[in-house]
């Protein structure tokens, strides 16, 4: 019979050979760079250099800010997220290597390998090498500015319930009031609109359905058991070789099925009735209606299965929702702020509109240079994605270095930390449009402006974005004033726990009637 003293000193001593164990696995990780003669900042157990951001000490995007900072000076660092090494590129010119000249050795992103439904695998986000070349090739077509503009009237209409949904809260017994609201729910119900139509051929109108329909379903699409939530977190930080025999998905699946039947639906429909529309939706079942197709091993090459159509379909909603949401939130705080850019702005569009009678064309829309101008600033100081990442997938020699990237490793650019770099722009906190003009962006360097990323791998959605966004901007504009509310908060307070753009108590603003007479 063993004694409890000597089970007492198997504890133990199993417990120290852990610890040193795990001490020198640790130790051993995190003299990755400097082995490799990088700069880094010493790491720290556990959690790398991202304990400010796993404890929600800092938000996302101040976390990254900060980062690049600690990094300036140096073309590239090393840094350690949980046990997860890779590399900050602070130069320019190595980032236009990497995103482009040298692409082929950084197709990828790094993905979880999770045990999740096709309808997420098959995201073209998530794709990596030629299975992304093949997807992207074959959506490419839907986005180009002629298939786009077939698209104008389906973003009209929901641009003129925004206005209708103003116009009725503006109204008072005495003539107008100004109506205050939140930016961010706001826009997310007119984005969500917008892309319902566009990808899955679904007319809502969010701003005015309480009864709990198709928007109000799907906005919930990210939101995850805090149990869910936890185990990713865990999994992603600590234990990331376990992710592909867990089934854990980043979203809500039942809001995926959700979306998956109402395609389905949509399909029948259209095909029962021969009806077509001009949607992204149409686009993707028209390569997949040859009657082959139907079973999926037999398919023609460059036709696309249910599942992916599916897949897209929702990669369209979770990459447009956040970010155009967020784009029309931040133009409209900085607008309510800078109430002569607004004055100004609202001159270009109305006088612009004028000459084409009123109408929103597509050639009224390509005049509004200020209107560019101010969207760009905007996505300079509030870039919906703060960083962007690739996976070297052949080993790389680093332009003008010794260093030697090894297959499998991260790379990140700091879009933020370059966005608010005054070597870059000068007095960076202060919101300036001039910074877009044709003589300012030729005197910049290409690579240090990068809200949609660069390069073969870069937004998709880009000019789907900036049109939406632009047409909703132009139906505000020339109908209401926006301005500062007892609510708003300026500057705002980042969110510390979202991992998207967000501020912590909400953008509120007041929009009010204009005098037109
Ligand atoms: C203001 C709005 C938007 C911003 C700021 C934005 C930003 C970005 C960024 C930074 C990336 C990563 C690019 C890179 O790694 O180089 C990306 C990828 C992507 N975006 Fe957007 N996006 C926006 C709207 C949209 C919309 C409306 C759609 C769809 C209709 C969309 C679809 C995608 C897709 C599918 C990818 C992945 C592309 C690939 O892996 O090949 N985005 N976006």
């Amino acid at each position: 019979m063993i004694s409890r003293d000597t089970i007492m000193v198997y504890v133990v001593s199993a417990i120290v050979f852990l610890s040193i164990v795990v001490y020198l696995y640790y130790r051993n990780i995190y003299s990755f760079w400097r082995k490799m003669g990088v700069f880094n900042i010493e790491p720290e157990f556990f959690f790398g250099n991202a304990k400010d951001r796993v404890l929600f000490r800092k938000s996302f995007h101040e976390f990254h800010r900060d980062i690049y900072f600690k990094f300036k000076g140096h073309r590239y660092a090393g840094f350690y997220v949980g046990r997860r090494a890779s590399l900050v590129i602070l130069d320019p010119e190595i980032i236009k290597c990497i995103m482009i000249k040298d692409f082929n050795h950084f197709t990828d992103r790094q993905t979880m390998r999770l045990r999740t439904s096709k309808y997420i695998t098959e995201m073209l986000i998530n794709l990596k090498g030629s299975k992304w070349k093949k997807m992207r090739s074959q959506l490419t077509p839907s986005f180009t500015s002629g298939k786009l503009r077939t698209m104008e009237h389906l973003i009209d209409i929901c641009c003129n319930n925004m206005s209708d949904f103003l116009n009725d809260n503006i109204k008072s017994e005495n003539g107008f009031k100004p109506y205050e609201l939140e930016m961010k729910d706001f826009f997310g119900k007119f984005t969500l609109d917008v892309i319902a139509t566009c990808a899955f051929g679904v007319e809502s109108n969010s701003l005015t359905d309480v009864t709990g329909g198709f928007a109000s379903r799907v906005s919930k699409f990210a939101t995850l058991s805090i149990t869910k939530r936890l185990s990713l977190y865990i999994i992603i930080l600590f234990l990331p070789g376990l992710a592909r025999f867990v089934p854990l998905s980043f979203f809500n699946m039942k809001v995926i099925y959700f979306l998956a039947n109402v395609i389905k639906e949509a399909k029948s429909y259209r095909m029962s009735t021969g009806q077509k529309r001009n949607d992204f939706l149409q686009l993707l079942l028209d390569s997949e209606s040859n009657p082959d197709n139907k079973n999926e091993n037999k398919q023609n090459e460059d036709s696309l299965t249910e599942p992916q159509i599916v897949a897209q379909s929702v990669l369209f909603l979770i990459a447009g929702f956040e970010t155009s949401s967020t784009l029309l939130t931040f133009t409209c705080y900085e607008l309510a702020i800078n109430q002569e850019i607004q004055i100004k702005l609202r001159e270009e569009i109305c006088s612009i509109l004028d000459r084409y009678n009123g109408k929103c064309t597509y050639e009224a829309m390509q005049e509004m240079t200020f209107l560019d101008m101010v969207l760009g600033e905007t996505l300079r100081m509030h870039p919906p994605v703060a960083q962007l990442e690739r996976v070297c997938t052949q080993d790389y020699m680093i332009p003008d270095s010794n260093l030697i990237l090894q297959k499998g490793t991260a790379v990140q650019i700091p879009v933020i930390g370059l966005h608010y770099d005054p070597e870059y722009y000068p007095d960076p906190y202060k919101f300036d449009p001039n910074r877009f003009s044709a003589e300012e962006k030729a005197s910049r360097h290409h690579y240090v402006y990068l809200p949609f990323g660069t390069g073969p791998r870069n937004c998709i959605g880009l000019r789907f974005a900036l049109m939406s966004t632009k047409r909703g901007m132009v139906h505000l504009l020339k109908n209401f004033s926006i301005e500062l509310s007892n609510r708003t908060t300026v500057p705002y307070i980042y969110s510390k726990h979202s991992m998207f753009l967000k501020a912590q108590n909400g953008i509120w603003l007041s929009f009010n009637k204009l005098n037109t007479s």
